[in-house]
């Protein structure tokens, strides 16, 4: 089917992302729907959407594909919003949300034959929320996990497949229980534990006030996650609950074993500890495919006017830094375009950040 009309409820981050990866098909409408009249408006004057929508039920009808990207607790009210709407034809839905199972489990209970439900989570994401921060390349061979269910064929993936194609993200198919015990454990296991090492730090510069001063790379990588949106992240604790009490347990345990090494100055077995996790580390792939880091790529948000690039590379000749690679991914006319630069060291790509920001560009650095 051409021309098909998307409704993305929930304009904010993840469905302003999607809203404008899936718009780059000329033969897509996206239609908008949020609680948050700002946003459908911020959506509206940028282009995001095409339509915008106050009243769900309204908005649901209108369309032929519905993404749910709402918080989670909210994704499953919408859920259950759509089970009572008259749909004169079959609606594919999907969701975004972090965690599967609440989501699948709800989808499974509807009784409107009409929808035909395929869960849905793009592993890509940000600190930052809302509708502003949404990029069209955010998902670009980032993984997207499809979670198909009872109520859909493989034909009804395929279509859905086909709609997100532009987000430039690859497919997997995983059973709710898995994919929650794997992003459990890889995406939302760290965000508790990022957020405990802030609460430590912060603990101790009540006697130590020049300690924020000496937080430098290192604490700052490994907490970026903690300055993520605390409500949907209480959101997705909630939902996954079980998995995170498992792993806090676990993680109790593994405290106490490093405890013992460092208590006894058990050499060898640290070295062997951290030996082991930087053998692992390294070879976990990246969204390029390569291992972590297969190259340093910097995010470039430029206006669509005379000068731009030459003004972007003049800022880093100026300071001698080299680029390996650039390619632009997204201009259109008078609107701003993305440009990412890749850059042989990691040094590189944090100076390249710091001096284009200085010179009032945003940049954006995505692991
Ligand atoms: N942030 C990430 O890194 C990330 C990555 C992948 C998936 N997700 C999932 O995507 C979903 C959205 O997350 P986000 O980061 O875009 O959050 P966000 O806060 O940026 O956006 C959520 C949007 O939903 C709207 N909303 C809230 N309640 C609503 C309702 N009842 N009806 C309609 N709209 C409503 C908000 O106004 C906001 O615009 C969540 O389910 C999250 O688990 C998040
Ligand atoms: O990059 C970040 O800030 C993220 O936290 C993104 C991240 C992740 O843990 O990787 C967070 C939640 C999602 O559901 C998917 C991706």
């Amino acid at each position: 089917m051409d021309n098909r009309k998307i409704l993305v409820a929930g304009i904010g981050l993840i469905g302003g992302s999607l809203a404008k990866a899936i718009k780059i098909n000329p033969e897509h409408t996206v239609l908008g729907y949020d609680l948050n009249e700002q946003s459908l408006d911020y959506g509206l004057k940028n282009g995001i959407i095409d339509e915008a929508y106050t009243d769900f039920k309204h908005a649901a009808q209108n369309a032929d594909i519905i993404i749910l990207a709402a918080p989670i607790t909210e994704t499953i009210e919408l859920l259950e919003m759509l089970d009572s709407i008259t749909f004169e034809r079959k609606v594919i839905v999907t969701d975004t949300a972090s965690v599967k199972n609440t989501v699948i489990e709800t989808a499974e209970k509807l009784i409107n034959q009409q929808i035909v439900f395929i869960g849905g989570h793009p592993m890509a994401g940000s600190h930052k929320r809302g509708i502003e921060a949404a990029k069209s390349h955010l998902f670009e061979n980032a993984i997207y996990v499809l979670t198909p269910t009872k109520r859909s064929t493989e034909k009804d993936v395929h279509t859905l497949k086909e709609v997100l194609t532009p987000t430039k993200s690859k497919f997997i198919v995983l059973k709710p229980e898995e994919h929650d015990e794997m992003t459990g454990v890889v995406s939302h296991f760290p965000h508790l534990i990022a957020s405990s090492l802030v609460h430590q730090a912060k603990k101790w510069q009540e006697t130590h006030a020049f300690l924020p001063k000496l937080a430098a790379g290192g604490f700052r990588d490994i907490t970026r996650i903690a300055s993520s949106n605390p409500e949907l992240w209480q959101d997705i604790f909630y939902h996954n609950r079980r998995k995170m009490s498992v792993l806090l347990q676990e993680w109790i345990e593994e405290m106490m074993h490093l405890k013992s090494l460092v208590d006894y100055n058990e050499k060898q077995e640290m070295i062997n500890y951290l030996k082991t996790a930087k053998t692992y580390r390294d070879g976990i792939p990246t969204k390029d495919g390569g291992a972590i880091p297969a190259f340093y790529d910097l995010y470039v948000d430029i206006r669509d006017q005379p000068g731009a690039l030459a003004s972007v590379f003049k800022i880093l000749a100026d300071y001698e830094i080299s680029v390996k690679n650039i390619e632009i991914l997204e201009i259109r006319e008078g609107i701003t375009g993305v440009l990412r630069l890749s850059f042989y060291t990691e040094e590189a790509q944090k100076k390249g950040k710091k001096y284009l920001e200085q010179n009032g560009y945003e940049t954006m650095i995505q692991n």
